[in-house]
Parts: structure tokens; sequence; C-alpha cells
């Protein structure tokens, strides 16, 4: 980690931790896919520095391995959460309500020894399926802490109703035993749903890629960008991550290990964003302070909104420093 990573996160830490909504706050700039059913992969995931693994039941897997799958998995759950230099998100992708398959996932996942730390939830289309899925968990008594739950979103459907299901979401958990924490926007799943021909630009699901970023942040959840399934092209995969962290998004989801550090490096604001954000923050405080709300800044004119935009950036690189030690 460089000084001036070292300097900020001494200086904004108390301030930062004060803004976190809760202490389970886990970075996710990277979630990789490991098909459930591939034991020789998942001993793979374990090995790479991945913020954020998901356990595959649904579209990495077969529809005639799917049992396969789940026990796998439960036993991967059973030997335990493996011990890496640092902390990251231990998750399940189970199959869509509306697949009929997820009752089966959960009787199977939420009875293993150990749970997961995420249950990831594809293709919600309503609140209706949200509580049914919300009362399933409640059939496991083991579930003492809440679970987090990513919530995928990657049908018309879903995106029509996507304001209804993240304020279902966040109702349901006051009393129920989970926590929304992440929104994914399904790009591939959407574009077939859609029946959009998809080009590099992604020009056809904009206007779902980005409703999907705001109504995660009206909701204090973690967006998560498309996948990039040219899994070989990594200046690509470079050029849409940046892409998609300027639209406002924390992370992408990933299908190859090689992609995994592509993806974590794209997330993390470059030294020159922090150095920027640094000297505006200082400014800032220090025209404030001689009666100045609006200032010039390296010839841009500067007033709070864009304090916030570096206050914003200093928060992120804060989060990853503290949970990568990067
Ligand atoms: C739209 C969606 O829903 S996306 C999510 C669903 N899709 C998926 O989950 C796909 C996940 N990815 C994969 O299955 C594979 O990466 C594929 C099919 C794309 C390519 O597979 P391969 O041809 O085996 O890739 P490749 O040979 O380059 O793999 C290199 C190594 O990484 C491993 N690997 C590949 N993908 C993964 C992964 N997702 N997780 C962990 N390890 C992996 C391989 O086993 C191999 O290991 P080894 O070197 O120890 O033998
Ligand atoms: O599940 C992901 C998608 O793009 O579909
Ligand atoms: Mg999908």
């Amino acid at each position: 980690m460089s000084v001036l990573l070292k300097k900020i996160k001494i200086n904004i830490y108390s301030q930062f931790k004060r803004n976190l909504s809760n202490n389970q706050y886990k970075i996710r700039r990277a979630l990789l896919y490991v098909p459930g059913d591939d034991p020789k992969k998942i001993n793979k995931a374990y090995k790479l520095d991945v913020d954020c693994i998901a356990l595959d039941c649904e579209d990495g897997v077969a529809a005639n391995r799917k049992e396969q799958a789940r026990n796998t998995i439960f036993e991967f759950l059973n030997n335990g959460k493996p011990k890496k230099s640092r902390e990251f998100d231990w998750g399940v992708r189970i199959n869509s309500v509306k697949s009929e398959l997820c009752q089966n996932d959960l009787d199977v996942i939420l009875t293993a020894q150990n749970l997961p730390d995420t249950i990831s939830l594809p293709k919600v289309n309503d609140t209706e399926e949200l509580k049914w899925f919300s009362s399933q968990l409640e059939r496991f008594t083991a579930l003492k802490t809440k679970i987090s739950v990513i919530l995928f979103i990657e049908t018309a459907q879903g995106i029509m109703n996507l304001k209804e299901i993240c304020t279902t979401a966040k109702k349901l958990s006051e009393n129920r035993n989970f926590e929304p924490v992440a929104l994914v926007f399904g790009g591939d799943d959407y574009l077939a749903d859609i029946g959009a021909r998809k080009t590099d630009q992604l020009t056809e699901v904009l206007y779902a890629r980005q409703k999907l970023v705001m109504m995660a942040k009206a909701f204090q959840l973690q967006a998560i960008d498309v996948v990039y399934i040219q899994y070989k092209d990594l200046d690509g995969l470079k050029q849409q991550s940046i892409e998609g962290a300027n639209m406002g998004y924390t992370g992408k989801q990933v299908i190859h290990p090689d992609q995994v550090p592509v993806v974590q490096e794209a997330f993390l604001p470059s030294e020159k964003q922090i150095k920027w954000a640094k000297d505006l923050i200082e400014a800032y405080h220090k025209y404030a302070a001689s009666g100045k709300g609006a200032f010039n800044f390296n010839g841009i004119m500067v007033d709070s909104p864009t304090l916030k935009q570096a206050e914003n950036l200093i928060k992120f690189v804060e989060v990853v420093g503290k949970d990568t030690n990067q």
C-alpha cells in the first residue's frame, strides 16, 4: 500500500466508520461464480485472492447436475469456510423461485453444518417471490443470525418492479432472518428476456443498468454489474469494469480466475484519483472556513456535490484497504 493511501486511511478511518450503516459491510468488487458440481474449480477458487465467491447451483450447472451441485456444495460447507489471508464473502447462488428447484436447494444448503455468508437469489421478478423466499427461510432454525442476501434482477418484470422489490426486501428483513446487501444486474438473462441483441457498448441494456445502480443506492445496497463472457479478452474486461465503476457500480460478476485481479483492480480508484480527492477535500475545508461555498480548484468550480464525490472515492478506498490489506 502506498504512503498516500496509508495516510488517508489513518485520517478518515474514524469518520468513515460512523458512516457505515453496519459493521458487516463487505467489499464485493469481484463476485466469482464457481459451478457447484465441480470440486476442482471450488478448490481452485478457495486459493484465489477474491472478494466474493458464489458456489453456483443455477445457470453454471447443467439441469441434470443440479442434485450433484447441491450435494457437493453441502460437503464443502460442512468442511468449513476456508482460511484465507483476508476476509471474503463465502456465498451460494441457489436456483430462482420460479424454477421450482429453490426449495430443494435451500433444504440442502441451509442444513449444512456451516452456513454460507451469503445467499444469491437469481431472477427475482416481483415481491411475491421475495415473500415466498423469506417465508422459506423461517423453516431453518439454524439461521440464528440474519443471512446476507444478494438479489438478482435480470428480467423485464424485475426491472419494472425494482422499487417494490427493494422496499419489500427492506421491510421483510426487519422481522425475518435475512438482510439484503446487494443488487446484481444479470445483463445476460435480461438481454434474453427482452429479446435484445448484444452490442459491445451494451446500449441495449443502458436503461436497466442505470436503473439498477440508482435503485441500489436509494436503498443503501451494493450494485454489482454485468458479467463479461469473453473471458479471454482482459482488455475489454478492464474497459467494461471501469465503465461500471464510473456508473456507480461497486463490483462485477466474473466467471474465470483470470478475470478476478483485473476487476478488483479496476474497481479501485487510481493513485491520481485518490490524490485529487484528498487535495479537493483539504481545499474545500480551507475555503469553507473562510466563508466560501464555491471556489476554483485547479480550474474547475468546486462546491458541495464535488466534495461528496471526492468523499465517496475516499470512503471506498478505506473499505477496500480495511478488508484486503492493500
Ligand atoms: C450469466 C451467468 O449466469 S454467469 C455464471 C454461470 N457461469 C459460470 O459459472 C461459468 C464459470 N466458468 C467456467 O465454467 C469456466 O471458466 C469456463 C467454462 C468459462 C472455461 O473453463 P476452462 O476451459 O476450464 O478454463 P481454463 O482452462 O482457462 O481454466 C483455467 C483454470 O481455472 C479453473 N477455473 C476456470 N473457471 C473457474 C471458476 N469459475 N472458478 C474456479 N476455477 C475456475 C480451471 O479449472 C483451470 O484450473 P487448473 O489450471 O487448475 O486446471
Ligand atoms: O446471471 C447473470 C446474468 O447475466 O444473467
Ligand atoms: Mg442470470
